[in-house]
């Protein structure tokens, strides 16, 4: 396969060379918990980044030896793209940030509130294959309250970046912490790694669990608490 002249202005272009990383991109959230892009993450539009990565997939499998004429293998380079752009990653761009709705907290519930089992798939930053998971989170409202949908949006946000658990854990619990203008914000992760089941060291029954106990979750009381709510 060869890539055309056009593309291969874009690509030249814009620098592909990414070992000039700076932190940018989560310019809602400056904690250092930002996911590292360049600064010109967001020059291109999203049609333009398919058009490339879909060349440039497609040059993948070409070096693998695939028929990129064969009727079922064609349209991947595409599809990838077009996965990649529009869904699995579609969390790099802030423009795909939730828009969340608060509400003040009428109902004077002043206990800690747990939206658990939010089932997320997330990719491995280091290998690009599937983290599989459970985000559980929780706050206690400083005033405002959030709908109970946009938890679980922040969630997938997050989720669909390349991710290690850890900054994922740390980028949820941060921006909840922003939107809800309250510490008390807790946020454990409980995750399947695939690059650790299905490659490598090919172990299939561990998991990693992650936890950001920020404000009032700092004690093991309401640990304790949290908890037995996720366990019920
Ligand atoms: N801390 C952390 N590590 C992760 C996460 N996801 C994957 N990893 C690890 O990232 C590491 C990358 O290590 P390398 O030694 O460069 O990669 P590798 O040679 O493919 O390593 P193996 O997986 O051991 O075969 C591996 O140990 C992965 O298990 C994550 O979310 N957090
Ligand atoms: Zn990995």
């Amino acid at each position: 396969m060869k890539i055309n002249g056009d593309i291969l202005e874009k690509i030249n272009g814009h620098d592909l060379n990414l070992l000039s990383v700076e932190e940018f991109g989560d310019d809602h959230i400056s904690t250092g918990m930002e996911t590292p892009m360049r600064p010109d993450a967001f020059d291109m539009s999203d049609q333009q980044k398919k058009d490339i990565i879909a060349v440039l997939f497609g040059e993948i499998m070409d070096v693998m030896g695939l028929d990129l004429t064969d009727d079922s293998l064609k349209g991947t380079p595409q599809r990838v793209a077009k996965m990649y752009i529009d869904e699995i990653f579609s969390g790099l761009n802030p423009k795909n940030k939730p828009k969340v709705a608060l509400f003040e907290n009428k109902y004077r519930y002043n206990q800690m509130l747990v939206e658990k089992n939010i089932t997320f798939y997330s990719n491995c930053e280091h290998h690009f294959v599937p983290i599989i998971g459970k985000a559980h989170v929780a706050y206690i409202s400083s005033g405002k309250v959030i709908g109970l949908s946009k938890l679980n949006r922040i969630v997938q946000y997050y989720a669909k970046r390349p991710q290690v658990q850890e900054r994922l854990t740390n980028q949820i619990g941060k921006e909840l912490s922003e939107i809800l203008e309250t510490d008390d914000v807790a946020v454990i992760i409980d995750a399947k790694h695939l690059c650790v089941s299905s490659r490598g060291i090919k172990d299939e029954t561990s998991a990693t669990v992650t936890a950001f106990y920020g404000g009032a979750f700092n004690d093991p009381q309401k640990i304790n608490e949290l908890h037995n709510y996720i366990n019920q």
